[in-house]
C-alpha cells in the first residue's frame, strides 16, 4: 500500500485575548478571540516524528499575547496580518499563516472602568499570508439579528404532494446575519469599512419589499457592493426565523398578524454570494 501525506496545517484555536488601554482614569478594551493556523515544511512531524520544523501552537498563543502588549491591538484585521506575517517572514519552515479573529464588543457603563459585553454581533476577519507575500482579508460579522414585521412575501413556489406550506402576503422577515466579504487588497480603513458595510446591511435590509429570504440577501450584498468599493464578494448564511402565526380561534379571539410563535428549529438556511464580475481571483481567500 502506497500512501501520502494530504494537505495540513495547525495553530492554536481560540486564544481568548484582552487588551486594556489605560488612558489616565479612562480605559478602553478590546476583547477578542484568536486562532492561527500555520502550513508549510510539515512531512518530518508527520511522518518521522521530527518537531524541527514546529513552531509550537503554545508559541502562537504567546506570540497574539506579546503582540497585543507591544503593538496594541486596532482593527482585528490590521492584528491579524501583523501575526500573519510574523509567522511566516519569522520562520524559513512556515509558508502559509491563516489568522482568524473574533472580536466581542462592550459598551461602557458609566465612569473609566465599567463596561458591560454589548448585544451587537460578533466581528470577524479571516487573513491569509504566504511566503509569495500574496495576502487575503476576509472581513465579516456574525449574529446580527434583524426583523421586518412586514414587507415580506412568500408565495408562487413549487407545489407537489408533500406542500402544506400556505402562501403568505404578509409575515414577519427575521434572520441572524452571517456575513463575509472579501478586500480586493490588504489594505483599507478596516473601521470605517467595517461601519460602512455593517449599515449597508441594515438598510438593504429595512428597505426591500421581499418576495423571499433569497431576495432580501442578493440585495444586501449588492448594497454592499454599491457602498463600498474595497469589496469584492460578500458571502452570506442566513437562517430564515421563523414566526408563524398563532391560531387564536379556538379562543374566540382573531389573529391579524399580531401574535406569533416564534420558532427557534428547523430554520430554513439561505445561503448565497455576490460578487463583482472583475472581482480578483479569491486564492486561498475562502480557505
Ligand atoms: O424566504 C423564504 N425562502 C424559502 O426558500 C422558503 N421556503 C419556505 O418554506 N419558506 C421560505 N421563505
Amino acid at each position: 500500500m502506497s500512501v501520502i501525506l494530504g494537505p495540513n496545517r495547525y495553530g492554536k484555536a481560540e486564544t481568548r485575548l484582552v487588551r486594556v488601554v489605560r488612558d489616565g482614569e479612562v480605559h478602553h478594551l478590546k476583547d477578542i478571540n484568536v486562532s492561527s493556523s500555520l502550513s508549510g515544511e510539515m512531512e518530518s512531524v508527520h511522518l518521522t516524528g521530527s518537531n524541527a520544523a514546529v513552531l509550537p501552537t503554545d508559541t502562537q498563543k504567546n506570540t497574539a499575547y506579546a503582540f497585543a502588549k507591544k503593538y496594541g491591538v486596532d482593527q482585528i484585521e490590521d492584528f491579524a496580518l501583523l501575526l500573519a506575517r510574523h509567522f511566516v517572514d519569522s520562520q524559513p519552515t512556515i509558508h502559509h499563516a491563516r489568522v482568524e479573529i473574533e472580536e466581542y464588543g462592550w459598551e461602557r457603563i458609566s465612569g473609566g472602568h465599567s463596561f458591560v459585553r454589548s448585544g451587537r454581533e460578533v466581528r470577524t476577519c479571516v487573513v491569509h499570508y504566504d511566503r509569495d507575500g500574496r495576502t487575503s482579508v476576509v472581513s465579516g460579522l456574525k449574529d446580527l439579528v434583524v426583523l421586518n414585521s412586514t414587507d415580506s412575501e412568500f408565495h408562487g413556489y413549487i407545489v407537489d404532494e408533500y406542500t402544506t406550506l400556505q402562501p403568505t402576503g404578509d409575515r414577519i422577515l427575521a434572520t441572524a446575519v452571517a456575513a463575509q466579504w472579501r478586500h480586493a487588497s490588504a489594505t483599507g480603513e478596516f473601521g470605517k469599512s467595517y461601519a460602512d458595510v455593517r449599515q449597508a446591511l441594515l438598510d438593504a435590509f429595512a428597505e426591500t419589499y421581499s418576495l423571499s429570504l433569497q431576495q432580501t440577501l442578493y440585495a444586501m450584498g449588492r448594497r454592499v457592493l454599491e457602498t463600498r468599493q474595497e469589496v469584492c464578494e460578500i458571502r452570506f448564511a442566513m437562517p430564515n426565523k421563523h414566526h408563524f402565526l398563532v391560531d387564536l380561534a379556538p379562543f374566540g379571539l382573531d389573529n391579524d398578524n399580531e401574535v406569533f410563535y416564534a420558532a427557534d428549529r428547523p430554520y430554513g438556511l439561505i445561503e448565497g454570494g455576490v460578487l463583482r464580475e472583475d472581482a480578483p481571483d479569491a486564492a486561498f481567500a475562502w480557505e
